[in-house]
């Protein structure tokens, strides 16, 4: 190994577009140890990301008719289509984490959310790959003793995977604009 090997860059974002290789058991294993932890708080976690998605990325708030106009994240921390989206969120990736070594639950998941998204919601899903940015930005900062380097490579692993599978889902259902900016 060189010695002179940078240090690993921080980073906050999944933009492989690839489909990542599968999680390994150890990925697994430290994903389903480290969910545990934020589990207990699934509210206020699933809150802090959702509010940090939409004040840091202010366009995504535009399918959510009760608060789209709003900016003071206050104001948005109560709002509770907010908080209902959270616990939906919150759960799905639940039931996702206890499923990573059932696949066609996995991807039955995955499939009701990107159909969902794409049909009903109309949205973009570049707000996929945004959101999973924000996912392991709130984690790493709220549980720093839990994600460790390695147990965010995990996590980013996993969020790419369902990026790649939402956006899958996507052009089954014939959504063409597979855009990769906000625009
Ligand atoms: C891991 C990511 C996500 C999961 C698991 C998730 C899950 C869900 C679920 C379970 C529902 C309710 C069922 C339904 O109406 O289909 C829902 C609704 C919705 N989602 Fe998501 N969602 C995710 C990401 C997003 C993103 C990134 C956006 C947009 C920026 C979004 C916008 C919406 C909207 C507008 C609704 C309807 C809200 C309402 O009617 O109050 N979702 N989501």
């Amino acid at each position: 190994k060189s010695p002179k090997e940078p240090a690993p860059k921080e980073r906050h974002e999944v933009d492989h577009l690839e489909k990542p290789s599968p999680l390994t058991d150890k990925e697994r294993v430290m994903i389903q140890d480290s969910w545990t932890k934020v589990y207990q708080n699934c509210d206020d976690v699933g809150v802090a990301i959702l509010v940090r998605l939409f004040v840091n990325f202010p366009s995504s708030k535009q399918y959510f008719s009760q608060f789209k106009y709003i900016e003071e994240p206050e104001e948005l921390e109560r709002s509770a289509q907010l908080r209902k989206h959270a616990h939906r969120v919150m759960n799905a990736i639940n039931t996702l984490v206890e499923s990573l070594d059932n696949s066609d639950k996995v991807a039955s998941v995955l499939k009701l959310v990107g159909k969902a998204h794409a049909l009903r919601h109309k949205v973009e899903p570049v707000y996929f790959k945004i959101l999973s940015g924000v996912i392991l930005e709130v984690l790493g900062e709220e549980f720093p003793e839990v994600v460790t380097a390695e147990v965010a490579a995990a996590w980013t692993k996993l969020l790419a995977t369902v990026y790649c599978s939402i956006t899958a889902v996507y052009e089954e259902v014939g959504w063409t604009k597979i855009s990769t900016s906000t625009g």
